[in-house]
C-alpha cells in the first residue's frame, strides 16, 4: 500500500519564524505512528498541515495520495482530534453522535454508543459541563466513529487518566488492523509510544532529526562506553548521535547498521527512551571535535 503521508522540502513559516523546515517524510499505512519532540518543536503544525488547516510556506505534503483538506471527500477520509480536544459547549453528547453521523457518510453509530455507555457518560450532558478528560473522550469517540483511513490525533491522551489512556490506546492498537486504519499521535510520553506505536517521527528545532520504524531504531542504535577517545577515530559506519566525556571516559550514543566489535567499548541496547532523549539532546552535545588531549586511535 501507498505512504499515507508523504512531504517534501515541507515547511511553514509564521512572521519570519519557521515553525517547521526542510520536512521530507514517508509515513507508511498501517502503522501507528508516534510523533515526537520537546514543546514548540513543530509537531502540532506538522499534523495542521496533514489535515490541510495550514498551507505549506515551501514545499509539498500528500496524505493518503492527494493534498490535504479540500473536498469533503478527501476530508471524510481523516479525522483528526486537535491538541485541546474541541466540542460545542451547548451540544449534548447525544447531539455530537448525531452531528457526526450526518456529516460522515461511513459514520459507525455502534463504536461511538459503545464507546459512550463504557465510559459511564450520560448522552444527553451537554459537553460544556464534561471534565477536560471527559470532552477528550468525547472528541476521540467522534474522531474514531467516523472510520477515518487516518486519524491524526494531537496529544490525545494528555488529559486522561493512566487507566482511561491505557484503556484508549489499547482500543486504537486493535482498532489499526482490525480496520486498515493509520495513526499518526504526537505525545510527550514516549511510555504511551512505547506501548502503541510501531513508527517514530523525532522533531526537534522545527526539523525532523529521525524517523524509522521503531524496530529498525532500536536495532540500529547502541550505547558504547569506554575509555576516553575522540569519536572522529570512529569508522564512517558509525554516525554518532550523542557524546559525552568525563576525563577518563566517553559515552556514546551511536547509529550504525553493522554490530560493533570493536573490544575498546562496552556495548549496550537503547530504550526507546533512549532513543528519543538522544535525538532530542541539543546538538552540542554531538561533540565529535578533535581535542588535543585525546589520542586518535585506529
Ligand atoms: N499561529 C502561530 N503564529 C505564530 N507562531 C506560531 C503559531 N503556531 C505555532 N507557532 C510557533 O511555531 C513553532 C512550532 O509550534 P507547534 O505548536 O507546531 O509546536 P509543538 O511541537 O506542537 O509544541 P507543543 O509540544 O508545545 O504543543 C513554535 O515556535 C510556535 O511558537
Amino acid at each position: 500500500m501507498t505512504d499515507v503521508l508523504r512531504a517534501e522540502g515541507l515547511g511553514k513559516e509564521y512572521r519570519r519564524r519557521w515553525a517547521l523546515r526542510d520536512c521530507t517524510l514517508s509515513v507508511p499505512a498501517g502503522k501507528v505512528v508516534g510523533l515526537v519532540g520537546p514543546n514548540g518543536a513543530g509537531k502540532s503544525t506538522l499534523l495542521n498541515l496533514a489535515v490541510g488547516l495550514l498551507r505549506p510556506s515551501e514545499g509539498r505534503i500528500e496524505v493518503l495520495g492527494d493534498r490535504p483538506g479540500g473536498s469533503p471527500e478527501r476530508l471524510g477520509r481523516v479525522g483528526y482530534v486537535a491538541q485541546d480536544t474541541p466540542t460545542y459547549a451547548r451540544l449534548s453528547i447525544a447531539d455530537h453522535l448525531r452531528l457526526g453521523a450526518r456529516l460522515n457518510p461511513s459514520w459507525d453509530a455502534g463504536l461511538a454508543a459503545e464507546r459512550v455507555s463504557r465510559l459511564g457518560l450520560d448522552p444527553s450532558r451537554r459537553a460544556g459541563s464534561l471534565s477536560g478528560g471527559q470532552r477528550a473522550q468525547l472528541a476521540l469517540t467522534v474522531g474514531v466513529a467516523k472510520r477515518p483511513e487516518l486519524l491524526v490525533l494531537d496529544e490525545p491522551v494528555a488529559s486522561l487518566d493512566p487507566l482511561a489512556r491505557r484503556e484508549f490506546l489499547q482500543d486504537l492498537m486493535g482498532t489499526v488492523p482490525e480496520h486498515g486504519l493509520s495513526v499518526i499521535l504526537s505525545s510527550h510520553l514516549v511510555s504511551d509510544v512505547e506501548r502503541t506505536c510501531d513508527h517514530l517521527v523525532v522533531l526537534v528545532d522545527s526539523r525532523v532529526r529521525i524517523a524509522g520504524d521503531i524496530d529498525d531504531l532500536l536495532a540500529t542504535h547502541v550505547r558504547m562506553t569506554g575509555s576516553r577517545r575522540d569519536p572522529l577515530t570512529l569508522p564512517r559506519s558509525q554516525t554518532v548521535v550523542t557524546a559525552r566525556h568525563t576525563e577518563r571516559q566517553t559515552t556514546l550514543v551511536v547509529r550504525s547498521e553493522e554490530q560493533v566489535l570493536d573490544p575498546w567499548w562496552t556495548v549496550t541496547p537503547l530504550t526507546l527512551e533512549d532513543l528519543v532523549l538522544a535525538y532530542m539532546a541539543p546538538t552540542d552535545e554531538v561533540d565529535t571535535a578533535p581535542r588535543p588531549a585525546l589520542e586518535v586511535q585506529r
